[in-house]
């Protein structure tokens, strides 16, 4: 299995007043598949998808990824654990400005120790449509492109999993559609998992599997 949570709970806020974010999630998903994330605003999708993904720390429950128990690692082990395992796009592009598209990819794999950071990057941005424009700062680039780098930055390092959080929130529809084009072709390239959090039924059509949730529960589960 790709990702095996058991009874995931999540509760964040002050000690006298916790709030309850998940309340007991159980999920699994086999490695290849893709997985469309799908519930109402605030049941929860985004806190489900951080502490899956390794950036927020359940509060009880099992989370183990790619065969890696998360519950028992620490931050630094956690930060470890998802380089080359686990790719994240998220709805606002969150490019560092000081940095070219190239830059933007390969500076995290040669952060991460990855080989060869800048000619994977410069692949992986050619693969998303943007090898014209490596040397090009973010305030340069159209929101469609500036989510291209993104996803090349997410898929540089051959990622098993993929985490996408509502990754054409910010764009229009043509431009939006496009980039679920390149996401689903990348990640099919890859042969990787994907996990997508949407509120468009037909981009959630497109996925092997729906999850429906609401109120920090999974409350269906449709192949
Ligand atoms: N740090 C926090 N402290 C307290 N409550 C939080 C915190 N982060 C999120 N929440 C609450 O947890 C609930 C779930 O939030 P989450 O962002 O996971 O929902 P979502 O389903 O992704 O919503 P949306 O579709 O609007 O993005 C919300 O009620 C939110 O207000």
């Amino acid at each position: 299995m790709a990702i095996r949570a058991s009874n995931v709970t999540l509760t964040l806020g002050a000690s006298d007043a916790p709030v309850s974010i998940l309340r007991g999630v159980d999920l699994e998903v086999p490695y290849g598949v893709s997985v469309a994330l799908l519930g109402p605003s605030g049941s929860g999708k985004s806190s489900l998808m951080a502490v899956l993904a390794g950036l927020e720390r359940a509060s009880g429950g099992s989370v183990v990824v790619d065969g890696l128990n998360f519950t028992e690692l620490d931050e630094d082990e956690l930060a470890r654990a998802r380089r080359g395992r686990i790719g994240i796009v998220l709805q606002a592009f969150h490019l560092l400005p000081t940095m070219t598209a190239l830059e933007n990819v390969a500076v995290p794999m040669e952060l991460a120790g990855i080989d060869d950071p800048f000619g994977r990057a410069a692949k992986e941005l050619e693969a998303v449509g943007l090898g014209h424009r490596l040397a090009h700062y973010p305030s340069q680039l159209s929101g469609g492109e500036q989510q291209r780098v993104a996803i090349a930055r997410a898929m540089a390092a051959a990622p098993k999993i993929i985490f996408a959080d509502e990754p054409t929130g910010n764009l229009d529809g043509s431009t939006g559609s496009s980039i679920i084009d390149l996401l689903f072709e990348r990640r099919a390239a890859l042969g990787a998992t994907l996990l997508i959090i949407t509120h468009d039924p037909a981009l959630a059509a497109r996925c092997d599997r729906v999850i429906a949730m609401q109120d920090g529960h999974v409350v269906e589960s449709a192949a």
